[in-house]
């Protein structure tokens, strides 16, 4: 799956020397790190680390008090925003709609770009033709017409998945995909987001979340962020390891990577172990 990722491609999104100041107080402070095409970020930390204001930058909704952001080859600052955050899908799960706009309009407001239906605006034949293959992508089928205020946590979050994906971005931007869903629905949207990196082999995404159970097989790349700074950055598999979460939390956590997914457990009620009987007892 990382066949891409290796090839050397330019980066479509990086951070040079970020610093983020908000208020006197520095959020982001010596943030680097370049996303290219077929790589799977994972941004992971405690609370308040700044992985959320992260990824607005990425996204292109802020820019940094000093350093440079580029995203698609563009520096932040030198380009028209709106057009460049039609190739980015950033999936919200706070997204305000209210409406009960069916799925398949909800997936359709991703050509818009906006949380309504544009008034009078109609999809062209390719477009609803985008919508369907979506709707079918997420595992929607069947429930294209539902309206959006009666569907679960689970559907919403696959249904802006694929509202994300009908400007064909480049860059999918995942803000904590699974709070609040249940584990069975956790894992559909896990295996849903492995499915659109497989179909989608040159796209690029950054995850962001607090809890390693939350994180699809696809991912390759990881950073842990504590206080505004990296703490730990690279291959997931080199950076989700023991001593790095444990550090990055301050807290003793152990790392077990099984079938391609992680799982943390607190070490530290753990029992002392226990010193071996002395010899000839
Ligand atoms: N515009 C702002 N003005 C002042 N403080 C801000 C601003 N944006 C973020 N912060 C502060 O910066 C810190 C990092 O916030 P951020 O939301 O990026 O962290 P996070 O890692 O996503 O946290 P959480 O896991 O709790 O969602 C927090 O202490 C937050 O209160």
């Amino acid at each position: 799956m990382n066949s891409i990722a290796d090839a050397g491609a330019a980066a479509v999104l990086e951070l040079r020397d970020v610093r983020f100041v908000r208020n006197g107080r520095v959020i982001l402070d010596d943030i680097d790190f370049a996303v290219h095409p077929g790589e799977h970020w994972a941004l992971i930390g405690p609370n308040g680390a700044g992985k959320s204001t992260i990824l607005s930058l990425c996204g292109a909704l802020q820019h940094p008090t000093a350093g440079e952001v580029f995203v698609l080859g563009h520096r932040i600052g030198r380009v028209e925003l709106q057009r460049l955050r039609r190739s980015i899908g950033h999936v919200n799960p706070r997204h305000p709609l209210t409406s009960a706009l069916s799925i398949r309009d909800v997936v359709l407001t991703g050509v818009t770009g906006t949380v309504e239906l544009v008034p009078r605006w109609e999809p062209t034949t390719a477009e609803l033709g985008r919508a369907n293959d979506y709707v079918h992508l997420l595992g929607l089928d069947g429930k294209a017409e539902e309206p959006w205020t009666t569907l679960s946590q689970g559907e919403r979050g696959r249904t802006l998945i694929a509202r994300a994906l009908m400007t064909d971005p480049e860059l999918l931007l995942l803000d904590e995909p699974s709070t609040g869903l249940d584990v069975a629905a956790r894992e559909q949207l896990l295996d849903t987001v492995d499915r659109v990196r497989i179909a989608h082999p040159a796209l690029a995404s950054v995850l962001v979340t607090h809890h390693l159970e939350e994180l699809p097989r696809s991912t390759t790349h990881a950073m842990l962020l504590a206080d505004g700074r990296i703490t730990s950055i690279g291959r997931a598999t080199d950076v989700l390891t023991t001593a790095n979460i444990t550090a990055c939390f301050a807290h003793p956590i152990e790392i077990e990577h099984r079938r391609g997914r992680w799982h943390a457990r607190s070490t530290a009620h753990d029992a002392p172990a226990t010193s071996p009987a002395p010899a000839g007892r």
